[in-house]
C-alpha cells in the first residue's frame, strides 16, 4: 500500500514538506513566548511591543500553513484510496472466473467499502500523522537540547521506553484487527443473502432463523471490534501516562535548572511549550504505529481480491472461427471427488449443430464451461482450430463464442441497454434480433418499448422474458459460435420450439445447445447428439441413430415423451 501513498511523488513530498514546515513554526512559537516572557524580564515596553507583533504575525502563518496541510493531506489521501480502489476493482475483473468464484462475492464487496474504510483511516491519514508526529518530536528533541541538554536527555530516555511499548502489543492488535475484517465480510455476506433471498425467506417463513443468524454476525462484528479496541485503547492509555510522565519528568528537572539560575523562566516557559511537541508525539506514536501495523492484515485480504490465479500466461492472439474444436480424452473434477467429466473426446465442426443431452448431474454444463475457458486444470486436450484453448484471451474466445445460460444476469437498466450491453449496433441488426428471439411483441406491449426499465436484475420481467433478452444479447453479438445451456428452460414449448428452430436454421452459426426438453421433431434437426451419463460420452450420433440404438437415449426421449403425454393428459382432465 506504500505505492498508492507515494503514487504522487510531488504531492507526496509536499505535503510532508509542509508538515515539517509546521512543526517548525510551532517551535518558533514556543521561542515567540519566550521572548515576551523575558521583554518583562527586561522592562522595555518597546522590545515588548515588537515580540508581541513579531509573535501575532506568526500565528498567521501557522494558521495558513496548517491549514495548506490539511489540504494536502486531504487530496493526497483522496488520490491514494481512488488508486487503490482502482487497482481493485480492476483486479477482480481481471480474475478467471474459477479464481473470482474462488470467493464468495460478499467479501469483494467488504474489501470495497469495510477494509478500504479501515486502510483511509488506519493506514494512508495514520501515515500522515505518524510523520506529522515524528517531525514534531525531531524539532522539538533538537529544541529543547538548545535550551537545556539536561531537560532533553530526560526527555530521550523515557521518549525511548515508550516507543517501545507499541512493539509489545502489535502482534495482538494485527490479529484483531484481521479478527474484525473477517467478521465484517461475514456480515456482508449475510446482508447480501438477507437481500437477495429475501422472497425465499419470506416464503418459506425462515425469518426468525435468519434474524438470529444476523444477531449472531452482527454481535461478532461488535464484539470483535470492542476486543480491537480495548487492546489498542490500553496502547493509547499507556502512550498517554508515558507522555505525562515524560512532561512532569522534564518540568522538573527545568525547574531545578531556573533555581540554580542556569536557565531564565522565558526558556522554562519555552521549555514547557516544546514538551507538547515531545509529549503528544511520544503519546501518540504508539497507538499510530499500532494502527498501521494492524492493517497489514488487511493488506493481505486486498491481495487475495485481486489475485490472477498465479499464472501469467502469454496469450496467442486469436479472433475467428475457421474449422473445429477438438476435445481428447477431457478429463475435469471440480474438487478432490470423483470426475464430473470423464474422458471424454468429441468434435465440434465450423457450421453444424449439436445437441448435448444427459440427466441431471451428467456433466452437460461443466463440459460447456471447459469449451468456454472457465476452467484450465483439466487433463486432455481442448484445442479450437489446433490451438489450446489455455492459450486463446477469454477476450478472444468470447469474441467468436457466445453463451446463453438459463440463469440470466439483468443489468438495472433498459431492455435496450441489456440487449446491446452498453455497445453500438445499427437499428437492423437489432430488430433481426428482437424477431429471432422472440422479442417484438414483448417489447411492443411494454410501456416504453425498449426503453423501459428492466429492474434489479430483470425483476420488471417474467422469467421467460429474461431469457428472451438474454438469447438476444447473444444473437445480436453475431460470434460463429453459439452455445445454450437451458437456454429456453423458462418458456412454454412452442415459444422455445420456434427460438431453436431459428437458431438451427442460421447456416453459417456453429450450435451447441443443452437441453432438457427431448423434443423429436427438434432433435431430429441436429447433425450429432452427445449423450452424457455420469461425467462419461456414452452416445453421440444424429437422432436416428441414437434411436436405432436403443441404449440411453431411446430411454430418455421415452421417458420425457411418457412424461408430456401424462403432462398433456392431465391438462386435459
Ligand atoms: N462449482 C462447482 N463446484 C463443485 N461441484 C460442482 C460445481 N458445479 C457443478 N458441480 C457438480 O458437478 C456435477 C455436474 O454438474 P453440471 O452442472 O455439469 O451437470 P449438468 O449435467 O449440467 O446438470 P443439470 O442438467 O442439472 O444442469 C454435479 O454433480 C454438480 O453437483
Amino acid at each position: 500500500m506504500k505505492k498508492y501513498i507515494i503514487g504522487d511523488l510531488k504531492l507526496f513530498l509536499a505535503t510532508v514538506g509542509f508538515i515539517f514546515l509546521a512543526a517548525f513554526l510551532e517551535i518558533r512559537i514556543a521561542f515567540m513566548i519566550q521572548q515576551i516572557i523575558d521583554t518583562g524580564d527586561k522592562g522595555s515596553l518597546q522590545d515588548f511591543y515588537g515580540a508581541v507583533i513579531y509573535g501575532l504575525f506568526f500565528v498567521v502563518i501557522l494558521f495558513a500553513t496548517n491549514y495548506i496541510v490539511k489540504i494536502l493531506q486531504a487530496s493526497l489521501i483522496k488520490k491514494s484510496v481512488l488508486n487503490l480502489k482502482r487497482d481493485i476493482f480492476s483486479g477482480i475483473l481481471k480474475k478467471d472466473i474459477r479464481s473470482f468464484q474462488a470467493m464468495n462475492s460478499a467479501n469483494y464487496i467488504s474489501v470495497l467499502t469495510n477494509d478500504i474504510n479501515i486502510v483511509e483511516k488506519d493506514y494512508f491519514s495514520a501515515n500522515l500523522e505518524m510523520i506529522m508526529h515524528v517531525s514534531r518530536l525531531v524539532l522539538g528533541s533538537i529544541a529543547i537540547f538548545y535550551i537545556n541538554p539536561y531537560i532533553a536527555l530526560s526527555i530521550y530516555v523515557l521518549g525511548v521506553a515508550t516507543l517501545a511499548v507499541p512493539t509489545l502489543f502489535s502482534k495482538g492488535v494485527k490479529n484483531r484487527r484481521m479478527a474484525h475484517s473477517k467478521f465484517l465480510s461475514d456480515f456482508t455476506m449475510k446482508v447480501k443473502d438477507l437481500f437477495a433471498g429475501f422472497e425465499v425467506i419470506k416464503s418459506f417463513h425462515i425469518e426468525d432463523k435468519l434474524s438470529d443468524e444476523y444477531k449472531k454476525s452482527n454481535e461478532n462484528v461488535e464484539e470483535s471490534k470492542f476486543s480491537f479496541l480495548k487492546l489498542s485503547h490500553l496502547v493509547d492509555i499507556l502512550g498517554a501516562a508515558f507522555g505525562f510522565l515524560i512532561f512532569l519528568t522534564a518540568l522538573s528537572v527545568g525547574t531545578y535548572f531556573v533555581i540554580i539560575g542556569d536557565l531564565t523562566f522565558g526558556l522554562l516557559i519555552a521549555a514547557v511549550q516544546l514538551m507538547n511537541n515531545i509529549t503528544t508525539p511520544v503519546g501518540q506514536i504508539p497507538s499510530v504505529y499500532n494502527r498501521i501495523q494492524s492493517v497489514k492484515s488487511i493488506e493481505e485480504k486486498f491481495k487475495k481480491a485481486m489475485e490472477q490465479n498465479g499464472n501469467t500466461k502469454e496469450f496467442i492472439p486469436k479472433s475467428d472461427f475457421a474449422e473445429s474444436i477438438q476435445l481428447k480424452d477431457v478429463s475435469f473434477s471440480y474438487g478432490p471427488e470423483k470426475k464430473v467429466v470423464n474422458n471424454i473426446s468429441l468434435s465440434i465442426e465450423k457450421g453444424k449443430k449439436y445437441a448435448i443431452v444427459g440427466g441431471s448431474g451428467s456433466g452437460k454444463s461443466t463440459l460447456i464451461k471447459l469449451l468456454l475457458g472457465y476452467f484450465e486444470d483439466y487433463d486432455g486436450e481442448i484445442k479450437v482450430d489446433g490451438r489450446d484453448v489455455r492459450q486463446i484471451s477469454a477476450e478472444d474466445l468470447y469474441s467468436f463464442m457466445s453463451v446463453i445460460q438459463q440463469n440470466v444476469f439483468m443489468f438495472d437498466d433498459t431492455v435496450k441497454n441489456n440487449i446491446t450491453l452498453y455497445k453500438d449496433f445499427d437499428e437492423n441488426s437489432l430488430k433481426n434480433v428482437l424477431a429471432q428471439s422472440g422479442l417484438n411483441e414483448m417489447v411492443k406491449k411494454l410501456p416504453n418499448g425498449l426503453s423501459y426499465q428492466v429492474g434489479e436484475n430483470g425483476a420488471n420481467l417474467s422469467g421467460g422474458e429474461k431469457q428472451r433478452l438474454s438469447i438476444a444479447r447473444a444473437l445480436i453479438k453475431g460470434t460463429p459460435i453459439l452455445i445454450l445451456d437451458e437456454a429456453t428452460s423458462a418458456l412454454d414449448n412452442k415459444i422455445a420450439s420456434n427460438i431453436e428452430k431459428q437458431i438451427l436454421a442460421m447456416d453459417d452459426i456453429t450450435s451447441i445447445v443443452i437441453t432438457h426438453r427431448l423434443n423429436k421433431e427438434l432433435l431430429k434437426l441436429y447433425d450429432e447428439i452427445f449423450v452424457l451419463d455420469e461425467g462419461e460420452l456414452v452416445e453421440q450420433g444424429d437422432y436416428y441413430e441414437l434411436m436405432k440404438n436403443k441404449k440411453l437415449f431411446y430411454s430418455l426421449c421415452n421417458i420425457m415423451g411418457y412424461e408430456e403425454k401424462n403432462k398433456e393428459g392431465s391438462e386435459a382432465s
